[in-house]
């Protein structure tokens, strides 16, 4: 299922953040966003994923309006900036509420993620003792637990050592034979260029060429 992004545009402050975007996101397939900072790569990720309103355009997915027919993209599994968890909770912990909401992952699915991404479930470590990774691969996971079919991710290498940047690379080329559809921004050339099927090019709110 494809979602499709038409002549959305926002203005924050008089300052247009995003102008005029149209894009085709395929499923099955990978999206790298690149552009400098301020160009309105997290502007775009989060008007999909439904945080904020666009002044014009829409965002269809399945033959439903985002904002009119729903208020998030059903299977949406997004890193977008910072990602607020309880603190005082372990890491397991998190995970485990926030798959309450669904039902549809097991504690078994839970552990598997987590000892992928090399976070040990059982510790009792509190998520406000994590480093800057552990909260990135903690983000990730609550991420990718439920095999979303849209994917939202922002940085995901971000604070991650080079074992767990391969890891990650892995488990979303994985991830793409569930037909999803992953757009993901990065400022690792490197990410971009293994994992994307498509190169998207921001500059000044708008993409500026297809490659
Ligand atoms: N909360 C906000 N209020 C006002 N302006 C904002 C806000 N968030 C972002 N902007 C503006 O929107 C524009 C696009 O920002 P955005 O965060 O999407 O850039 P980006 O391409 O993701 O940059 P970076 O590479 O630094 O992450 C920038 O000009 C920024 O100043």
């Amino acid at each position: 299922m494809n979602l499709y992004v038409k002549s959305i545009s926002k203005s924050i402050k008089g300052e247009k953040v995003l102008d005029d975007i149209s894009y085709t996101f395929e499923s099955g397939k990978i999206y790298g966003i690149y552009g400098k900072n301020g160009s309105g790569k997290t502007m775009l990720l989060r008007a999909i994923a439904g945080f904020i309103n666009t002044d014009k355009g829409y965002i269809k997915y399945n033959h439903k309006a985002l904002h009119k027919d729903m208020d998030v993209l059903p299977d949406l599994g997004a890193v977008i900036e910072n990602i607020s968890f309880w603190s005082m909770y372990s890491g397991f912990e998190n995970l485990k509420m926030l798959s309450n909401i669904k039902g549809i992952v097991s504690d078994e699915e839970i552990y598997e993620i987590m000892i992928y991404f090399g976070l040990d479930p059982k510790s009792k470590k509190k998520v406000n003792k994590y480093s800057l990774g552990m909260r990135q691969k903690l983000a990730l996971c609550q991420a990718l637990m439920e095999h979303p079919k849209i994917l939202l991710l922002d940085e995901p290498t971000n604070a991650l050592d080079q074992h767990s940047i391969d890891l990650f690379r892995e488990r979303i080329l994985e991830e793409k034979k569930n037909d999803t559809i992953t757009i993901l921004t990065s400022h690792n050339k490197e990410d971009i260029e293994i994992l994307a099927d498509e190169k998207i090019c921001m500059e000044f709110g708008k993409i500026k060429e297809l490659m």
